[in-house]
């Protein structure tokens, strides 16, 4: 088992992965768990039809009551509909302040999870037990939200979870594309840290021949590399913009295409492509190093012609609502080369020329 610690001002929190991890509710997180009026799983259905029982015969033995909420699987869950009928959910078991949540799924099951439970009574603590590999990333740092129709991640707060219980023993039931969307969030943590893990990364020919031991040390690294930056500025007021490599572009492509049409991974994929397109004007990436990289994310499968359907003008919409930006500037985290993040303010012109030479790039045209 590996733990890694995320030190942020209010908060300091273990995030422990490895094969039997949920076995920790039974042994160090036993008084914890105790110390709970109540234990309520927020679960998604398709996770919990899989694997609750793995969870729950962990935490019925020593959960003083135990309840389970069940949530629309996939990115459809993060509406304020469900968020409140989350709440009713709590009010109807009788929680209290001394009630805990216990997100038990992706990142949409933790995100929404973790909004519920930092707004439940103005606050109650959450442990996140992710199911899927990107949530490598949206179990650790404590970015909590639902979307609008306006705009992704729209609502929400930093809520930092009470401890990430990451057993990996779940992630064998992953689909194909659910595998491709993790996994570009870790190749997004290694573009924007270290340029030898890329290389490594960059090796893999398909997803299906990487053994669990390689797949737990690359969410091992991406959690050192997110709880590192987190540690630094866990509010976005500088280096964590950083983690948003791709999202600027990846998150239009998801709030353009409809919520859920496309995962959050491969739409993050098709958005580093064109931050790195960006990178090769306003930084040092060189043309050959995207061409080779658009040759890889090609042949892991990624799905790059999504971008047929979604003209510029939609994606520049939101864009320009995107979270970093401000005073009208739209505003990106690219690359100086790999493992050299910075940011960099584009103007709706640039976005246009740089939108037409993607398309142009990853042979697909409108
Ligand atoms: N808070 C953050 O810092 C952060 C970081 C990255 C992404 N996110 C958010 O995370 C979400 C994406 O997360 P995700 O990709 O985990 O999506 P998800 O939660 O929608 O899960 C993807 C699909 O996989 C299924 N699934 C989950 N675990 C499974 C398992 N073990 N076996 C079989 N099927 C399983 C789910 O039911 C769902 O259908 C997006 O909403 C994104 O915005 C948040
Ligand atoms: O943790 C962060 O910070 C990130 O940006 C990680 C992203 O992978 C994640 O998708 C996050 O939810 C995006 O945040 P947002 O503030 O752009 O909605
Ligand atoms: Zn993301």
């Amino acid at each position: 088992m590996e733990s890694i610690t995320v030190n942020t001002h209010g908060s300091s929190y273990d995030v422990h992965i490895g094969e039997g991890a949920y076995h920790l509710f039974g042994t160090k997180y036993h008084e914890f768990i105790r110390s709970f009026d109540q234990v309520v799983v927020l679960t998604d259905e398709t996770v919990a039809s899989i694997h609750l029982d793995l969870l729950l015969q962990e935490l019925k033995p020593i959960a003083r009551q135990l309840s389970v909420k069940r949530i629309p699987a996939g990115e459809k869950a993060k509406t304020i509909e469900n968020f409140y009928d989350c709440q009713t959910f709590l009010l109807e078991q009788n929680c209290t302040r001394k009630s805990v949540i216990v997100a038990f799924g992706g990142g949409a099951c933790g995100d929404l999870a973790g909004f519920v439970a930092s707004t439940f009574m103005r606050g109650i603590p959450f442990i996140q037990c992710p199911t899927t590999i990107l949530a490598h990333d949206s179990a650790v740092g404590g970015k909590t939200a639902i979307n609008h129709e306006d705009g992704k991640n729209m609502i929400g707060t930093f809520y930092q979870p009470a401890a990430v219980i990451y057993d990996v023993r779940v992630l064998t039931t992953l689909s194909e594309q659910e595998v491709r969307s993790g996994m570009a969030e870790v190749i997004k943590h290694a573009l924007i840290s270290n340029p030898d893990w890329l290389d490594e990364l960059m090796g893999i020919s398909s997803f299906d021949d990487m053994t669990m031991v390689e797949l737990k040390r690359h969410l091992a690294y991406g959690i050192a590399v997110k709880a590192a930056i987190v540690e630094e500025d866990e509010r976005e007021q500088s280096v964590r913009k950083y983690l948003n490599f791709g999202h600027t572009y990846g998150h239009a492509i998801e709030a353009a295409g409809g919520y859920g049409s496309i995962t959050h991974g491969e739409a993050v994929m098709l958005g580093m492509v064109y931050e790195l397109i960006a990178s090769e004007r306003f930084g040092n990436v060189q043309k050959g190093f995207t061409d080779q990289f658009i040759d890889y994310a090609k042949h892991l499968g990624y799905p790059f012609p999504t971008i047929n359907r979604l003209p510029f003008v939609e994606l520049l919409k939101y864009m320009e609502k995107d979270k970093k930006a401000s005073f009208g500037a739209v505003q990106f985290a690219l690359l100086d080369q790999v493992g050299k993040p910075f940011l960099q303010v584009i103007d709706a012109d640039e976005l246009e020329r740089l939108d037409r030479e993607f398309r142009d790039r990853v042979g697909e045209t409108k």
